[in-house]
């Protein structure tokens, strides 16, 4: 079992997760009883074809969706208990998310964007932990930048450097490196490999293995089901693993 092999507790445990979006024939089962612990302090890349459930996945582990049955376990509390006021506040103290589309806020700077979880947290704001969670992706010298004026890869930086400045237990990250270069895209999974080394505990959907490869774990899904996993990835493995479920 994966926490045998890492021998942590789970930061986040998934038991039966189901979750079916429309009705009637045109009903899709995005997760189909989906089982995982993530533990705490390991980074998971979550994999697999086009379709086959990972977002969902993702936004049920983040408290960001409400699944049909089965439960969410943060530490010791299922999420799927709390009322919206307690999951929101979870989600601000406890958890970081990179969205797939940045969801950056339009009217803000960089520097406000990243400083705004900690605003809505009630804490004020230091300018040097903010400058130095935008150096941190590189991004210093963007700070008065509005979103517009950056380009994709540098507003997904900038999203991460938000999704990482309140040091959250749990980071969710949806493809955030999908709008990045090969220099900037290894400057965040370097970011991401500290994290997870410091505890934090990473769960990150990907379709490059090149990013999978940096994880400890890598599950696979196909059909809202995990059909695979992977343990101190290598590329190539990752590569073929893909591959044949796509086929
Ligand atoms: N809000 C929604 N309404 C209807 N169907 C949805 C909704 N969200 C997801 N789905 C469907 O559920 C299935 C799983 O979607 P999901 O986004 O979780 O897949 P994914 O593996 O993240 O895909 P991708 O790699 O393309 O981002 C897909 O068939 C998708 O069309």
């Amino acid at each position: 079992m994966i926490n045998s092999l890492v021998g942590a507790a789970p930061a986040i445990s998934v038991h039966g997760l189901s979750r079916t979006y429309g009705t009637g024939p045109a009903a899709v089962r995005a997760a189909d009883g989906i089982d995982i612990d993530f533990p705490r302090g390991t980074w998971t890349a979550v994999m697999g074809p086009s379709g086959s459930g990972k977002s969902t996945l993702l936004h049920c582990a983040a408290g960001l969706e409400r699944p049909d049955s089965g439960r969410i376990v943060l530490d010791d509390t299922d999420i799927a208990t709390l009322d919206d006021d307690a999951l929101a506040a979870l989600r601000r103290t406890r958890i970081g998310f990179v969205f797939q589309s940045f969801n950056l806020v339009g009217s803000l700077t960089a520097e406000q964007n990243v400083a705004l979880p900690l605003r809505l947290a009630g804490r004020r704001p230091e300018a040097g932990l903010i400058r130095d969670a935008l150096a941190a992706v590189g991004l210093a010298e963007r700070r008065r930048s509005k979103p517009r004026e950056l380009s994709g890869g540098q507003q997904q930086r900038v999203a991460v450097a938000r999704a990482l400045v309140t040091r959250p237990d749990v980071l969710f990250a949806d493809e955030p490196t999908g709008a990045l270069d090969t220099g900037s895209a290894r400057a965040v999974l370097d970011l991401l490999r500290r994290a997870a080394d410091a505890g934090q505990t990473i769960v990150m959907v990907t379709h490059d293995p090149v990013a999978a490869a940096r994880a400890d774990l890598v599950v696979f899904l196909r059909d809202g089901r995990i059909v695979d996993r992977i343990a101190g990835p290598d590329v190539r493995e990752v590569t073929d693993r893909l591959v044949g479920l796509e086929a």
